[in-house]
């Protein structure tokens, strides 16, 4: 392989990665950009954060687009504006989540249905959506596009918490399995990553602490030792699975977890 095929393994493409705002979702738009990609379109509902991304990105290469992915009428116009503007659509990045209610712990004697029907909406109907959505214009348009969900470590283990939270990331599990078995006739690819705890607004907000002590509390968690879990991590993982680096690989659930889940290690 070339230096330059090297560094650029989304050249021309056009990718649209929900939850762009923010965490994960933002250094994944950032990888995508310096990879090539044509135009990056961050899907979200942050208004304020969203076009700040897209401009420290370079607004001839990203975009933003207020769309909530819990309302299908929203991710359908999100997704064919895209194809629109910028005449295709080859990666989709569904990464857009959010945490339980913090009202409750969402233990199943305690479980606030309002909070659950919340964290379903947005981590499994609009997971769904984002999904349907883009494998419909790819099939139209006869792309053999790469489709990448954010799953968790918490689609494979039970929690004393969150139960709400662990559902839907069991559901995506189940999206992404269905999803490839599916689109495989068309040359769609569905795959998911699944991070162990990363620092991030949502993760820092939700334990009350800053990105050094999140990253702390999580160090014990995994196998490999010496190394913290990055954002930049998980964002190399699905450049990956967006990448013709890995053209023969669907249904895959990729862990980047250091190891957290053959640790046998339970979270809260
Ligand atoms: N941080 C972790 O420890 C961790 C671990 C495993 C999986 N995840 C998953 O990673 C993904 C990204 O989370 P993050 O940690 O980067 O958090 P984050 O809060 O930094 O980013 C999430 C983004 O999703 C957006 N979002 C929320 N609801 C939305 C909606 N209805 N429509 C559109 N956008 C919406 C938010 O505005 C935010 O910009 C989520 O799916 C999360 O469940 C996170």
């Amino acid at each position: 392989m070339t230096d330059s095929s090297n560094n650029k393994k989304l050249l021309g493409k056009v990718a649209i990665i929900t939850g762009g705002a923010s965490g994960i979702g933002k250094a994944t738009a950032h990888l995508f950009a310096q990879h090539g990609a044509r135009m990056v379109v961050i899907a979200d509902i942050q208004d304020q954060l969203g076009p700040q991304v897209a401009t420290s990105i370079g607004i001839d290469k990203c975009q933003y687009v207020h769309c909530d992915v819990s309302d299908e009428d929203q991710v359908k116009n999100m997704v064919e504006s895209t194809v629109q503007k910028h005449g295709q659509l080859d990666i989709m990045f569904s990464n857009a989540g959010t945490l339980s209610c913090s009202a409750s712990d969402q233990t199943i004697l305690e479980l606030d249905l309002s909070g659950f029907d919340k964290v379903i909406q947005t981590n499994a109907r609009g997971m769904a959506l984002c999904v349907k959505h883009a494998a419909r214009v790819m099939v139209e348009r006869r792309v053999k596009g790469s489709i990448i969900c954010t799953g968790s470590v918490a689609a494979s283990q039970g929690r004393q918490l969150s139960t709400d939270y662990c559902m839907a990331k069991h559901a995506v599990l189940g999206l992404v399995r269905s999803a490839s078995v599916q689109l495989g006739q068309h040359g769609i690819r569905v795959n998911c990553v699944s991070p162990s705890m990363v620092a991030t607004p949502m993760s820092c907000d939700a334990l009350g602490m800053d990105a050094e002590q999140v990253e702390k509390i999580s160090e014990p968690n995994s196998s490999l030792k010496g190394v913290v879990l990055k954002v930049r991590d998980v964002a190399n993982a699905v450049l990956f699975l967006a990448s013709d680096d890995s053209g023969f690989v669907t249904g895959l659930d990729l862990k980047v977890d250091g190891g957290h889940l053959g640790s046998g290690y339970k979270l809260q």
